[in-house]
């Protein structure tokens, strides 16, 4: 009797056969994967094929058609969003006092500032939220999700905008979270940013997940994740 093949790894979330459509648009089609936690999960895929749809399923924006997203019930999870969402006319460090109390915070004020140091942010917390460039009110928005000390981070292209040394910055400062025991689920348009990042990806199209392997794995059979993207998605594999 062959031996059942046996996952010791923690589940954060579980999706099975996840069915979402909008109007008459089928977008996701029996999309199932699974978010570990102590893991960084990268969700990748060409615009349009419903990286953002499966966020918001997950985090419960969408009411699935049909299909199971199991999450462990005191699991803690943010989301940052593909857009930022602040009170404009406040000062960042307005904005981290205001989301802190709505979320009951449970991040320490030492921690706060070893986050905003770490991630460039602290010069600005003192500016009004409106005059912040893209790549700085995403790392506001990225600061406010760690507030409430959350176990899995489910992060919508936390990166864009961002210059390459935030980019570095805030690439550490997730993985410090992973080795921290939390899971992160990510979506990024930069392969050669996941192939540094990620643990594992998952690649959709047109709402059907194409593969989900850990990242080394497939480095060793091909040479980069842009090789493999176009290999699945420009030859039409599926
Ligand atoms: N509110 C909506 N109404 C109609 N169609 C929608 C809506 N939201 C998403 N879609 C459609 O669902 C599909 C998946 O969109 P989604 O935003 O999930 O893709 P994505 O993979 O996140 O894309 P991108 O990489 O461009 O951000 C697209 O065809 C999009 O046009």
């Amino acid at each position: 009797m062959p031996m059942e093949k046996r996952d010791f790894r923690t589940k954060a979330i579980t999706l099975r056969k996840i069915n979402k459509k909008i109007g008459e648009k089928h977008i996701l089609k029996d999309v199932s994967f699974d978010i570990f936690m102590n893991e960084i999960l990268a969700l990748i895929g060409p615009n349009g094929a419903g990286k953002t749809t499966t966020i918001r399923c997950i985090s419960g924006i969408f009411k699935v058609d049909s299909g199971t997203i199991i999450k462990n019930p005191n699991l803690r999870v943010s989301v940052v969003s593909e857009k930022d969402f602040f009170w404009e006319g406040d000062t960042g460090q307005k904005n981290v006092e205001r989301f802190y109390k709505y979320f009951e915070g449970k991040l320490s004020k030492d921690m706060i500032d070893y986050y905003s140091e770490k991630l460039g942010l602290k010069e600005f917390l003192s500016k009004k939220v409106h005059t912040y460039s893209k790549g700085t009110r995403r790392k506001l928005s990225f600061l406010l999700s760690l507030l409430p000390d959350p176990d899995l981070l489910i992060l919508d292209e936390p990166m864009s905008g961002l210059d390459p040394i935030s980019r570095i910055n805030m690439r550490e400062t997730i993985k410090e979270l992973k080795r921290a025991g939390k899971g992160v689920l990510i979506t990024s348009h930069d392969l050669a940013e996941v192939e540094k990042l990620a643990d594992r990806f998952v690649l959709i199209k047109d709402g059907k997940i194409l593969a989900d392997n850990l990242v080394w794995d497939a480095l060793s059979k091909y040479q980069s994740l842009e090789k493999l993207f176009l290999d699945f998605v420009k030859e039409g594999r599926s």
